[in-house]
C-alpha cells in the first residue's frame, strides 16, 4: 500500500528498504515482491503521481513542472559562459520516469559491451541483457494512430543521403540514422512510468509491498564493524518534514540506494562514504574511503534550434489558444487520442561526428556503431511557444560526451542540496562535437523538400539539459568505481 505518514506504516522493519521510488527503485520493488517471502519498503521523497494530469498527458512532457521537480541548479558552468542552469530531476513517485521526455532509446550494443569489458562481467553485454530488455518492453503501434508513412522529414533524408539514412529500428543495437521515435506511452495514450507500470494496482496491492511518500532520506547508518572490519549499512535515516524529527527504518537483508544520479551519491557522501579528505573538509566523518563517489558525473548537453515555417498545422496553437487546448484535452480524456497523445516530435536520429574530430581528440563513444549526436524533431516550438508564428524544431544532444563533472557536499546538513557540477562543454571534443551537431542541423534543413516550408531560423539557440549519467560501475578487483558489477557498494560488508 502507499502511505503518506510514517506513523501509519504497518512495520519499521523490512527485508529490503529501497531508497527512491523512481525508475529503478519501483522496478526492484515490483520484482522483489514477486516472492511473497520478501517484505519491501520504498522511501520516496516526492508525493503521489496519481491524478497529476500534467504528468499523464504526453504532450506536456516538454514543460517544466516545478512541483514535481527537485529544483536543482548546477554550479556556474565555465563551458556555458558562466551560467548555471536547471538540473531537472523527478520529485514524485516514478521519479524522472514521471517527468521525462518519454523517448525510448536503448544504448548501442557497443555501449553495453563496454559495460561488460570495464566490469569484466559478461552479464552486462548486449546479448546477455536481451532477455531482460524484452521482459521490460511491450511494443505497440502509435497510440494516436499517427501516419507513419512518407512525411517531409524522411523525404529530406532520402534527398540528402550519406549520413542521412533511414533506420527502421534505432533500438536494434545499431542506432545510426533517422528513424521513428519510440515513446513510453501506453496504448490508452497515457505516460507509462515506473509508477504507472511497476506499481500498477495489481502490484501495489501486494501485502508485502509498502511505499512511504514524502520521506526524504538523509543517510544510511552503519551497524557495528564486523570481524572483517567492514561496515554494513542496514538502517535508513529520513525525515518527513525537513524541520521535523529524524526517523528510521531497518532492513534485514539489504538497503537498496536508487535515489538517482544526484540523490544516491548525495546520500552516500552524507553517510561518510566517499573521499575521506573531501568529506573531512566539509566536516563529515568518513566511514568508508571511496574516492569515486560523486565523480565522473556525465550529462548530455543539448540545444534546440527553431525554424519559422510556412504552415498553420503545427502544434504551436495548442499552448496559446485556450479554446483549442480545451478541445484537444477533452478529446484526450474521452478517447485517448488526438495531438496530446504525442510528445510533440515524432522522429529521432543518431550520427557520428566527422572522423577528423575523433582522430584529433580521441573517441569517447563506445564503438563505431555508437553515436555522438542525437537529433530530435518537433512539429512546433520547444516548450511554451512564442505568441505568434509556426515552427519546426530541431534539437541536438551530445550522447557520448567527453566532459566529466561531480556531485559534492555543500554543507553538513544532509537536506541542503549538493553542489552539482556537470562540467558541460569543458572538453575540447564536446565543443567541437556540438559545433558539428549544429552543422548537421543546417545540412539537414538544406534538403530541397524544405524549400518554401522552412522560412528562416528563429531566435537564439536554447540550452537545455537532459539526463545525467554516472559511470560508477567497475570490475570487482578495480581500485576505482563506486559499485561492482553486482551493483554492491565497494568496501562495505554484504
Ligand atoms: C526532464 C527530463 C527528461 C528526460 N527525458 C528522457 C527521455 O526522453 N528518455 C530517456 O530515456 N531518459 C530521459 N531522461 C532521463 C531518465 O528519465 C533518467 O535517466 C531515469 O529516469 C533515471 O532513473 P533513476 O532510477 O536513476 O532515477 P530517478 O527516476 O530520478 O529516481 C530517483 C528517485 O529517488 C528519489 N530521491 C532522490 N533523493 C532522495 C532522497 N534523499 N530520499 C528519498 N527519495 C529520494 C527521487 O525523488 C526519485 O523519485 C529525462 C530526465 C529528465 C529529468
Amino acid at each position: 500500500a502507499v502511505y503518506s505518514n510514517f506513523t501509519d506504516l504497518p512495520s519499521k522493519h523490512y527485508d529490503f528498504v529501497i531508497v527512491g521510488g523512481g525508475t529503478a527503485g519501483n522496478v526492484l520493488a515490483n520484482r522483489l515482491t514477486e516472492n511473497p517471502e520478501h517484505s519491501v519498503l520504498v522511501l520516496e521523497a516526492g508525493g503521489t503521481n496519481i491524478d497529476a494530469f500534467q504528468l499523464d498527458v504526453p504532450f506536456f512532457a516538454g514543460l517544466i513542472k516545478f512541483q514535481y521537480d527537485w529544483n536543482f541548479t548546477t554550479t556556474v558552468q565555465a563551458g556555458l559562459n558562466n551560467h548555471s542552469i536547471f538540473m531537472l530531476r523527478g520529485f514524485v513517485l516514478g521519479g524522472s520516469s514521471s517527468v521525462n521526455g518519454m523517448f525510448y532509446t536503448r544504448g548501442s550494443a557497443d555501449d553495453y559491451n563496454r559495460f561488460a569489458s570495464v566490469t569484466k562481467d559478461d552479464g552486462w553485454s548486449w546479448d546477455a541483457l536481451q532477455p531482460y530488455i524484452a521482459k521490460n518492453e511491450k511494443w505497440e503501434p502509435p497510440a494516436d494512430r499517427h501516419n507513419t508513412t512518407d512525411p517531409m522529414v524522411f523525404e529530406a533524408v532520402d534527398e540528402l543521403g550519406g549520413i542521412f539514412h533511414f533506420n527502421e529500428d534505432y533500438n536494434s543495437g545499431k542506432p545510426l540514422g533517422f528513424g521513428w521515435l519510440q515513446s513510453t506511452i501506453t496504448s490508452e495514450g497515457r505516460r507509462s512510468s515506473s509508477a504507472t507500470s511497476y506499481l500498477a494496482p495489481e502490484f501495489i496491492s501486494r501485502d508485502n509491498l509498502d511505499v512511504l511518500l514524502h520521506a526524504r532520506v538523509s543517510r544510511v547508518l552503519p551497524s557495528p564493524k564486523s570481524s572483517s572490519s567492514k561496515y554494513a549499512f542496514r538502517t535508513v535515516e529520513f525525515a518527513q518534514d525537513l524541520h521535523g524529527p529524524l526517523l528510521s527504518v531497518s532492513a534485514s537483508k539489504e538497503v537498496i540506494l536508487s535515489a538517482g544520479v544526484i540523490g544516491s551519491p548525495h546520500i552516500l557522501l552524507n553517510s561518510g562514504i566517499g573521499d575521506t579528505r573531501e568529506l573531512s573538509s566539509v566536516g563529515i566523518k568518513s566511514l568508508v574511503d571511496l574516492p569515486s563517489v560523486g565523480k565522473n558525473l556525465t550529462d548530455q548537453p543539448a540545444t534546440v534550434q527553431e525554424f519559422l515555417v510556412n504552415s498553420t498545422t503545427t502544434n504551436d496553437d495548442i499552448l496559446r489558444n485556450a479554446t483549442l487546448l480545451n478541445e484537444v484535452y477533452t478529446e484526450f480524456n474521452e478517447t485517448g487520442m488526438g495531438p496530446l497523445v504525442a510528445t510533440g516530435g515524432s522522429q529521432i536520429a543518431f550520427f557520428r561526428v566527422n572522423q577528423n574530430l575523433t582522430d584529433m581528440f580521441g573517441d569517447p563513444a563506445a564503438g563505431k556503431d555508437t553515436p555522438h549526436v542525437e537529433l530530435f524533431t518537433g512539429n512546433g516550438a520547444f516548450g511554451a511557444p512564442p505568441p505568434t508564428g509556426h515552427f519546426f524544431q530541431l534539437g541536438a544532444a551530445l550522447v557520448s560526451p567527453a566532459s566529466r563533472g561531480s556531485v559534492t557536499l555543500n554543507s553538513t546538513n544532509p537536506f541542503d542540496p549538493p553542489l552539482i557540477d556537470p562540467a558541460y562543454l569543458t572538453s575540447p571534443f564536446d565543443i567541437a562535437a556540438m559545433r558539428e551537431a549544429l552543422r548537421i542541423i543546417y545540412r539537414y534543413i538544406s534538403a530541397p523538400v524544405w524549400d518554401g516550408y522552412i522560412l528562416s531560423p528563429f531566435g537564439a539557440l536554447e540550452n537545455i539539459t537532459a539526463s545525467p549519467r554516472r559511470t560508477a560501475m567497475s570490475a570487482k578487483d578495480a581500485d576505482y568505481g563506486v559499485v561492482d558489477p553486482d551493483l554492491r557498494v565497494k568496501g562495505l560488508r554484504d
